[in-house]
């Protein structure tokens, strides 16, 4: 979608998309057994971003929804909330069934993100149905994490708010690459009348510029911001090779 940043809202539900058009999104997370794995910390990090300036957070599990969506709203923050639920790590995980996609908005997402490919869901419903299902019980919008051009048309077609390259180079369709998948974002960009967030491999400030001019509705950064196990290990590589 590339029309100009002052088109006004469309309509109130739109209005999450509008306040983090152009923005940065965080993404907390800790992954099971982790250090940091405690909505609390999670919490923490995420008030930490929005001090910093970022736009929306993104977040994981339910408990750590409701942690950081009261957190915001005892500080009368507006900062939007991504939320999602990965059950399991290996094929479709992140908010694989409908009932995982209520969960998330009941937790006080703003955004639900679902898993948006065209992989068969475990409770053998169709992305079609996951988003009508979902619209049913809540006002939440939803965003499809995608992992190529196919599954961001099939997602458009199924009636979802937002799509997001979260999952390329994840699926098997398009080759991990060493930073963002540019191409992909750009490819989305210009065949969907959809905003379309760029997710994945974000690792700096010029790489999350770059998603940015290659159109871009916002930029999820998560491991490089909000992962210090990555992040250390990173540089330990670095001095160690
Ligand atoms: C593929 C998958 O499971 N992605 C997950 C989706 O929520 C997270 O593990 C990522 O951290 C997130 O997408 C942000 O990406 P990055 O951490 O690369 O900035």
């Amino acid at each position: 979608m590339t029309d100009s940043p002052s088109t006004p809202p469309s309509a109130p539900a739109q209005d999450p998309l509008i306040a983090l058009r152009g923005g940065l999104v965080v993404s907390c997370q800790a992954y099971p057994g982790e250090a940091m794995r405690d909505p609390r910390t999670m919490t923490q990090v995420a008030l930490a971003a929005v001090e910093g300036g970022a736009a929306g957070i993104r977040v994981q599990g339910v408990a750590d929804i409701e942690h950081v969506t009261r957190a915001f709203a005892e500080r009368k923050m507006t900062v939007p909330v991504t939320g999602l639920w990965k059950d399991g790590s290996d094929g479709v995980f992140i908010t694989p069934t409908l009932r995982h996609a209520v969960a998330v908005a009941e937790a006080g997402a703003t955004i639900v993100a679902i898993d948006g490919t065209r992989r068969p869901r475990p409770d053998r419903l169709s992305l079609a149905g996951t988003v009508a299902g979902l619209r049913e019980h809540t006002s939440a919008l939803v965003m499809a994490d995608c992992g190529s051009l196919d599954d961001a048309l099939a997602a458009f077609d199924a009636g979802v708010d937002v799509v997001g390259t979260t999952l390329s180079g994840y699926t098997g369709e398009r080759p991990r690459t060493d930073g963002p998948d540019l191409e992909l974002l750009a490819e989305l960009v210009e065949r969907l009348d959809l905003p379309v967030i760029a997710e994945g491999r974000v690792h700096s400030p010029t790489q999350a510029r770059a998603a940015l001019d290659a159109g871009a509705w916002a930029v999820v950064v998560g491991t490089a911001i909000t992962h210090p196990t990555s992040i250390t290990g990173w540089f330990v590589d670095a001095l160690t090779h």
